[in-house]
């Protein structure tokens, strides 16, 4: 069962702020408690004008470790790649020591990346939880790369990364972390903007069993939403 903390924000940007300060509050936690902070960003358009103000954010990024909660099956450089829009946006211009930022290799194409991503995982950050996972909502309730419909819904037990082979959303190739890998995080954000998610937020506010509603993390998730997406 998902506990949920509804955050309104009146426009765009007010969501844009909160998040970016939220981001860097639990950085500075994790950091003064553990000596690392270990993040997972989300995609898509929502989080780009977030990542531009994490730019000039006070913080100790060589304890910074960036994962992604899903990629796109495109070449490194395509502006498509969510890794490549966080680079452009915020992590070339910050120093994070480059072997600690961890991009899903999605270019090799869905298996080979997801049993890549999910050695590398293990490697850098074992079996514990993540610090902070930032995720977004797509018009169709999916979040990360868990479409409705697909396999996974029905599986019994998840591999820690997900090959999606065949998404509605374009390009349909696609490397997911798994609800399950999600969820074991001290702290999940959902930022949800833009037009056409009212549908989405309706089911997801009514129990509806939308893929977001699949994140469950012990201490339960915030969803910062702009209600006016066109503001
Ligand atoms: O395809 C994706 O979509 C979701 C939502 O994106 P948005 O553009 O509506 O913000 C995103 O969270 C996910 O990472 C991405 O790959």
């Amino acid at each position: 069962m998902q506990r949920r903390r509804w955050h309104e924000f009146d426009g765009r940007s007010d969501l844009e702020r909160a998040a970016a300060s939220a981001i860097v509050t639990s950085a500075q936690r994790a950091i003064a408690e553990r000596g690392a902070f270990h993040i997972v960003l989300a995609g898509g358009t929502t989080p780009r004008n977030v990542y531009r103000a994490l730019r000039t954010a006070t913080t100790d990024w060589s304890a910074w470790h960036i994962y992604f909660g899903d990629e796109r099956c495109l070449p490194p450089a395509d502006p498509q790649r969510n890794s490549a829009m966080a680079s452009s946006a915020w992590l070339d211009q910050v120093a994070i020591p480059g072997r600690q930022i961890h991009p899903i290799p999605a270019q090799l194409g869905p298996e080979k990346a997801a049993h890549r991503y999910a050695q590398e995982v293990a490697r850098m950050n074992g079996g514990s939880d993540f610090d902070l996972v930032l995720l977004g909502l797509g018009e169709d309730g999916h979040t990360a790369s868990l479409f409705p419909g697909q396999a996974w819904e029905s599986a019994i037990t998840l591999p820690p990364v997900i090959a999606v082979l065949d998404a509605p959303k374009p390009p349909p190739q696609r490397v997911s972390l798994s609800p399950e890998r999600l969820s074991k995080a001290r702290q999940v954000i959902f930022l949800v903007n833009g037009t056409g998610k009212h549908e989405a937020l309706r089911d997801w506010r009514n129990g509806e069993p939308i893929p977001a509603s699949r994140i469950t993390p012990d201490g339960g998730v915030d969803i910062f939403v702009n209600p006016s997406p066109n503001s």
